[in-house]
Parts: C-alpha cells; structure tokens; sequence
C-alpha cells in the first residue's frame, strides 16, 4: 500500500532542537516537520522526552537550542497558543466547578460568545459522549471522563493544530474508537494533529510517526514503511529494532 500523498504545508517544523533542564539533557537534535491535515504521533516509552517536546511544540517551554516553528511562527509565541488545541497529559480543570462552567471559561478565553459559544460546547460535549454529564461538578467525574473533558476543552474554539498529551488514556476502548473517528474527521476538514502516545495500536492509525527515546527521534515515517524497513511485522518490533540500532 503507498502512503497518501502529505500536504505540503508545514504547519510545525522543529530545526536540530536540544532541551536541558539545569546540567540534564532531556532532548538532542530533534528535527521534524509535521504537515497540514495529518495526524502525526509521538511514540516512546515512558521518560523518552515526548511531554517536553509538546511542552516546547506549545510553546509554554523554551528551546535551549535549535528552532521551532509553528504556523509560520517562531515559538514561543502567544498568539500561537491561541491556535493551538493543547491537551496536557494532567488535566487542567477546575474540578470544584461543573463541566459547564468549565466550559464556559475556556470559551470566554477563546473569545466564544452568544448563541455560537452555547452551540459549540454542546457539541463537543456530544463528541466525546458527556452531554448528560454538563452540570456535574468535575470532582464527581471519573478520570476517563476528566480526559474527554480535556479533549472537548481543546477542540472548543476549532483550533487549525491539535497537540494533545496522551489523548486516550483511561478512555474505554468503544469510546477511543469515536474519539479515533473524530480525529480523522477533523483531519479530513484539514486540522493538523500532533498526538503522543505509548499504545502501539494507536500508533498504527497514525499519517506518521516519530519515534522518540532517551530524547532522541530515532526513525520518522508512516507506520508501514517503518515496519517494512525494520524488516519487522509489528510497530512494538519495529520500535525495538530502531531503538537497538541506534544504541
Ligand atoms: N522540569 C524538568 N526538570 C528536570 N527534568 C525534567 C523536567 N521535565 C521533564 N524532565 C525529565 O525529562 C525526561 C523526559 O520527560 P518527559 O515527561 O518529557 O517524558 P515522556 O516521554 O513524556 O514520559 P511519559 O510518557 O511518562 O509522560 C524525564 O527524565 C524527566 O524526568
């Protein structure tokens, strides 16, 4: 099967970026671009460096050395961020508040008003199956149900780039399929989505992947072409192949 031909727009483009934190290096020469309307996923193990690069992606980190662009923008920018569908790995909620009310501060900081912001936060409450469960205080849901309020937070204001922490975990599996569904939607009306994760499934419904350890991108490509030049049957087997050549 050939890959679909990508957008040639580079949406992000991170040039040989390195990040340390005091005398550690958590990220070395990392470059990338992601395209317009794909769905590209980070994928490593636990410590690899993925939050730090969405962190730097954002722009709510800063380089230590090298470049990051995002829509055209070098980063960190604050107009940007208001581009940006950003959910973090850590849900920031207002949990003493109801969805609802969550809702709608997030929509008044994307400048959502009227009968529009109303409409808006419906539907993706509807999207991620917690229409009945507006009025309910945060501290009463469960964590599944913090991650898909998380996900509508991110999708309220229809932002053009999506980077989303670890989108499905703690989601059920019929409800990470809709969620998939969505996603793919969203790319086809040409939102552009950065996603990181460790489920290996989840990797394979990926445009592309990178794959990430001990903060450096070992491989990027579409997840049958790094299965295919790994010579391996699987995304896991392929990981652990490029993973033991590097080292
Ligand atoms: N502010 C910080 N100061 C010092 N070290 C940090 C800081 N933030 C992250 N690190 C370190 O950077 C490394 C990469 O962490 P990061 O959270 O980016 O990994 P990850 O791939 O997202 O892991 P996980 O899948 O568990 O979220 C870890 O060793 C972590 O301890």
């Amino acid at each position: 099967m050939s890959p679909i031909p990508l957008n040639p727009d580079p949406v992000i483009v991170a040039n040989h970026v390195g990040k340390a934190f005091s005398n550690k290096t958590v990220l070395t020469d990392i470059s990338l671009t992601v395209h317009k309307a794909e769905t590209f996923g980070l994928l490593g193990p636990s410590g690899s460096g993925k939050t730090t690069l969405v962190k730097l992606l954002t722009g709510i980190d800063e380089v230590s050395s090298g470049e990051i662009t995002v829509l055209g923008n070098v980063m960190p920018k604050l107009s940007v961020f208001q581009q940006i569908g950003y959910m973090a790995q850590s849900d920031a909620l207002y949990t003493e508040l109801s969805a609802q009310e969550n809702l709608e501060l997030f929509a008044a900081l994307y400048g959502l008003k009227g009968a529009r912001r109303s409409a808006r936060i419906l539907e993706v409450m509807e999207l991620v199956s917690l229409h009945n469960d507006l009025n309910k205080r945060v501290d009463q849901y469960s964590g599944g149900m913090k991650r898909r309020l998380s996900l509508a937070i991110a999708l309220l204001h229809d932002p053009p780039l999506l980077i989303l922490d670890e989108p499905t975990v703690g989601i059920d599996p019929l409800l990470r399929q809709s969620i998939w569904n969505e996603l793919k939607a969203l790319n086809a009306k040409g939102t552009t989505i950065l996603l990181t994760t460790h489920v290996m499934d989840e990797a394979s419904k990926c445009d592309r992947l990178g794959m990430i350890r001990d903060g450096r991108l070992l491989a990027v490509n579409t997840p049958q072409s790094l299965i295919e030049e790994a010579g391996q049957s699987s995304i896991e087997e392929a990981f652990i192949y490029y993973g033991g050549e590097q080292s």
